[in-house]
């Protein structure tokens, strides 16, 4: 079983993510433009007065008009914060943020957060009430039981939106699926199971309840709470919602219910279920443990005394994740693309079959390759699908759209479900999906990675947080006790990271010797070789990685990246026949685009152009993307002919020669490359099939140029440099990198070092 080795994030980081750049995790940005006069006419007044009216008129353009169609909101009071208590409206709101961008991320939903500061039942569904209209739907969560399900209730039939309590709901579909497939690896029959739900709160009555719609017998569900047993007759502590759980029994201590049962569900605190307890139950049991953050008991825990359980946690670093994660987004994707007035049972029956299916299915490579390490194959480590499958945003929502129609409740049906299930996959960016994927592919095979300027606090923060993600070991070229010192600062003093100092260190002379082999008839001195690597941290650090002492290097910080690439170069070649380049990736919310050569050839002749499309291309690739390679220009197909097209031509002619597997055309320039309806009105004959996705510069200046204007101005996420086409994995950040940047670039060079 793969158990989590480290605490993965430091409070630290936490802080430090939420407070850097933009404070928190979300913003809002405009869909039509506003820069003009004749914009502003259209946006706003006079041309805002139309869709008021029509609005008016007919209430349902307001899908048509307006965002309303994609917006959910995600409210809270804060009462019941995961499983740390009442913390109040206003701290709730980085969970609500974050509920909002794990909408945006899976399912393409934007999600707006409120927190509302009244823990008064009526006046929160006032509040709610009028704001409705505004969404698509809302999300309540992290209300405290028995209020949420009055305000559930109510504004269900107030409102004609979906309003759904994720920690209900969104965990009871999650549950039901894990369920429904740890009773069949264990050859149990739903409607035979004994079973205890710890915690009689929204999270558990809402589970308890859709174990009965899926099978479970109301009278084999034993509920517990802090008081016990809900047992029938008990006074104490009761509400209606815990007494429809009731049940006849002499059983009243959560020890009691637990001896004998096959099912275990904790949806209340830490620490609640205890060794003796499991070792009580049943064979083959199936424990769900999943207070956040931390369970009611740990798999290791359980392990220690039954080999044969199931267990599964609401955490992302231990197997089978039964967190809502995998619910709301996917539910709320499937009930705003059919309008639905509601998400009744048919579609969270619907959501949790889908997921229960899934899990069955044979995985993607790319998800397995990812997650290698741990089993993703059907069985008692893999009952339910991982959150960064990517079949995910396919399968749940088109479930839950086909429910809602076949239970009377769209007001749009969808006509072609093929052709919806095809946009579906087109709302989630693949680069961001692979990304991911490369990381935990990085987790799953930890790498010894190398950084070099180990002296600098943004490389021992970066070294850090490379540790804490689970990446690997890093490993800090520089002098000891300055980074001690840096660590003391820091507030880390009793932390200890791998140092070497390249002066005193035990492998200089071999590293001196291998260098003199390759420098000697460079017009380098053994004496020279052996000073570079005295005083010179990046060949050192890349003679580690050479000499087969680390996996991968990384470095840039405190040097351009022209001397850093050359002192690397002295260590290091490029692989046989490819060509050294650098490529940023740029990454919005509609499109990614790769751009090559943004640091390496200042004017690179046609068959170096031809080399790096074709190494682009591979890299677009390895992404998850299909190439489609522009090279770029002023001039468009001819239109202007100039010594300083004539590489690009040539290039263009040295790929049709060598007949590669991939689209291409050029020269083009940038508007045409990138909107295809211009490009079909005006050069028809073009033989892209789409806009293109890797765009070849014609020189450094512009390539460089374009990259970091990007950067700078557009609101886009860039990644990059990675320098592409070394023999052995070496990254050069840029000098203003961030710390994140930094753990990036280690993670890719890490990636770099593993086997394809
Ligand atoms: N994995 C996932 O996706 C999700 C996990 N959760 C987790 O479930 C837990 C409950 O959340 P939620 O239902 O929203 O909260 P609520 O406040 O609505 O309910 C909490 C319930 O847990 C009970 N409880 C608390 N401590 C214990 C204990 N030591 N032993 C037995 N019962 C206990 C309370 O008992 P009493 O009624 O007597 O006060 C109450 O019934 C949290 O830890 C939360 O993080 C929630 C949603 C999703
Ligand atoms: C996951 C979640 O919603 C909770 O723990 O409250
Ligand atoms: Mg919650």
């Amino acid at each position: 079983m793969t158990e989590p080795d480290t605490k993965r994030v430091t409070d630290e980081e936490a802080l430090l993510l939420h407070s850097s750049g933009r404070p928190g995790k979300l913003e809002i940005s405009p869909t039509k433009p506003l820069t003009t006069q004749r914009d502003l006419s259209l946006a706003y007044s006079p041309g805002v007065a139309v869709p008021c009216l029509r609005i008016a008129e007919d209430p349902s353009t307001a899908y048509d008009y307006t965002a309303k169609g994609n917006i959910v909101a995600v409210i809270s009071n804060g009462t019941a914060v995961l499983g740390l208590g009442d913390l109040g409206a206003l701290a709730s709101k980085p969970v609500m943020e974050g509920k909002a961008v794990l909408f945006k991320r899976f399912a393409d939903v934007d999600g707006i957060d409120l927190e509302v500061d009244t823990k008064n039942v009526d006046e929160f569904v006032n509040c709610v009430r009028f704001l409705g209209p505004s969404f698509g739907g809302i999300n309540l969560e992290d209300i405290k039981a028995p209020d949420c399900f009055i305000i559930e209730e109510r504004l269900r039939e107030l409102l004609d939106i979906p309003v759904f309590h994720d920690d209900q709901h969104g965990t009871a579909i999650i549950a039901a699926a894990g369920l429904i497939n740890a009773c069949d690896i264990t050859g149990r029959n739903i409607r035979d199971v004994k079973m205890v739900v710890n915690g009689a709160g929204a999270a558990g009555i809402a589970c308890a309840e859709l174990f009965t719609t899926m099978g479970v017998p109301r009278e084999n569900i034993t509920l517990c709470d802090t008081k016990g047993v809900v047992y029938r007759g008990r006074t104490d502590g009761m509400n209606q919602w815990k007494s429809s759980f009731a049940v006849e029994t002499d059983k009243r201590t959560l020890q009691e219910a637990v001896a004998g049962s096959d099912v275990f569900v904790g949806l209340s605190a830490k620490g609640a279920m205890t060794p003796e307890m499991v070792k009580s139950m049943a064979a083959k049991p199936i424990i769900f443990a999943l207070a956040n953050p931390d369970p009611e008991i740990t798999p290791e825990e359980v392990k220690a005394v039954r080999s044969d359980a199931i267990v599964a946690t609401g955490r992302s670093d231990y197997p089978n994740q039964v967190n809502n994660v995998l619910g709301f987004p996917y539910l709320f994707r499937g009930a705003l693309d059919v309008r639905a007035t509601t998400i009744n049972e048919a579609m969270k029956v619907a959501a949790a079959k889908a997921l229960a299916a899934l899990a069955r299915e044979d995985v993607p490579d790319e998800v397995d390759a990812a997650y290698s390490g741990r089993r993703l194959r059907y069985g008692p480590e893999y009952i339910i699908p991982v959150p960064f499958d990517p079949r995910l945003i396919v399968t749940v929502p088109a479930a839950v759209a086909q429910a809602a129609m076949e239970t009377g409740v769209a007001r749009k049906p969808i006509v072609d479900l093929a052709g919806y299930k095809n946009s579906l996959r087109t709302r989630l960016d693949p680069t961001a999906d692979s990304l991911q994927l490369i990381l935990e592919k990085v987790k799953a095979n930890p790498r010894r990675v190398v950084f070099a300027e180990g002296e600098e606090e943004r490389t021992i923060r970066a070294a850090l947080a490379y540790r804490a993600a689970g990446f690997g070991t890093p490993v800090l070229i520089g002098r000891e006790e300055v980074i001690k010192e840096q660590l003391a600062a820091m507030g880390q003093s009793g932390v200890s990271l791998e140092i070497h100092n390249a002066r005193i260190s035990d492998a200089n002379r071999r590293y001196s010797d291998y260098l003199y082999r390759r420098m000697q008839r460079k017009g380098a001195l053994l004496r020279d070789c052996q000073r570079m690597v005295n005083q010179d941290r990046n060949v050192f650090a890349a003679l580690m990685v050479a000499q087969g002492d680390a996996h991968a290097m990384v470095t840039g910080i405190t040097r351009t990246f022209g001397v850093a690439f050359e002192e690397i170069r002295r260590v290091i070649d490029a692989k046989a026949n490819e060509p050294v380049f650098g490529l940023h990736v740029f990454l919005t919310r509609n499109r990614t685009v790769l751009i090559a050569d943004t640091t390496v050839h200042v004017r690179p002749n046609g068959q170096t152009l031809a080399d790096i499309a074709i190494g682009a291309a591979a890299k677009a690739r390895q992404m998850g993307h299909e190439p489609r390679v522009a090279l770029l220009s002023f001039s468009n197909f001819g239109q202007h002919p100039h010594p300083n097209t004539d590489p690009l031509r040539e290039a263009i002619e040295i790929l049709d020669k060598r007949r590669v597997d991939f689209e291409y055309d050029g020269e083009m320039s940038a508007d045409v490359a990138l909107d295809y309806q211009l490009m079909k009105r005006v050069y028809p004959f073009c033989r892209l099939s789409g806009p293109a996705n890797v765009l070849i510069m014609p020189g450094l200046h512009s390539a460089n140029i374009t990259a970091k204007l990007l950067n700078k101005m557009a609101g886009g996420q860039m990644i990059g440099p990675l320098l592409i086409g070394l023999d052995k994995p070496a990254q050069i950040v840029t000098m203003g990198a961030s710390v994140n940047d930094l753990v990036t670039a280690a993670a890719l060079a890490a990636h770099d070092s593993l086997p394809w």
